[in-house]
């Protein structure tokens, strides 16, 4: 489905010269409709990784594939059923929201971006879609500052599932959330994965939490995938 082919990349330092390898050759892949856990401790490089399979930084060397087609090379307009097919759920959403506009305006804008938006239908679908992710509809004359942690992750997931998305990134999208708050929204991914056919790159530094999640885990460490090489898989996840 997705997939990170002997990937490297590294960042050069403007400040102090030199330069730092985050990914080094590292392979991955997510099937369809599974979730693979990718598990490693703060500065391994999983977000490096997930914005390079997301396509928003370029790779040094090594491929990029989704469904099957090397993607790496792919700009502009080339780019955007890739775009609308596979969404980020990051730790903090609220980068996606505009402080001063309601948040029923912010999160129809992908539809209004990718030029899907019919003005006859989107209430209805944002409706369906808000009740998907338990939200009440109430929120959406709200601002970004008057709902909490869970209710925005809810509310940016929502906004990812308007686009109807095939793939889910989600880097550390329950970290930052209290304990009922992160178990409340797993069951919500859990039950939106079995309807909706998704296949998610659950992304962790939460042992526990990647094993409840994860039908296979892979693990990274100091830039590089552990274990065997072609997508890494170390044990089996959904203990
Ligand atoms: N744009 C950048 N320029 C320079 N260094 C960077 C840049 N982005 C990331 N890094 C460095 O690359 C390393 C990997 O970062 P990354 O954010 O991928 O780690 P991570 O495993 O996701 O960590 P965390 O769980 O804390 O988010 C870190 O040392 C980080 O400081």
């Amino acid at each position: 489905m997705l997939e990170a082919r002997e990937v490297s990349k590294t960042f050069r330092r403007s400040w102090g010269g030199g330069a730092f390898t985050a990914l080094a050759q590292v392979s991955l892949r997510l099937e369809r409709g599974e979730t693979l856990g990718l598990m490693g401790p703060s500065g391994c490089g999983k977000s490096t990784l997930a914005r390079i399979l997301l396509r928003l930084i370029p790779i040094d060397t090594g491929q990029v594939l989704y469904q099957g087609e090397d993607i790496t090379a792919l700009r502009g307009k080339a780019l955007l059923p890739f775009r609308r097919q596979v969404q980020l759920i990051p730790q903090r959403p609220e980068s996606f929201f505009d402080p001063a506009m309601k948040l029923g305006n912010s999160v129809l804008e992908p539809l209004k971006i990718f030029g899907i938006y019919e003005k006859r239908t989107a209430r209805e679908m944002l409706l369906g879609t808000l009740e998907q992710v338990k939200l009440n509809a109430s929120l959406l004359d709200r601002y970004p500052h008057q709902v909490s942690g869970g209710e925005i992750q809810r509310l940016s997931i929502c906004r990812a599932l308007l686009l109807d998305p095939q793939v889910l990134i989600l880097d550390e999208a329950t970290s930052m959330l209290d304990i009922s708050v992160q178990a409340q929204i797993l069951r919500i991914l859990q039950e939106l994965q079995r309807v909706r056919k998704l296949s998610y790159l659950f992304i962790s530094h939460d042992r526990e939490v990647v094993n409840l999640m994860s039908d296979r885990l892979v693990e990274m460490k100091e830039g590089r995938m552990l274990g065997k090489n072609e997508g890494g898989t170390m044990e089996q996840g959904k203990d």
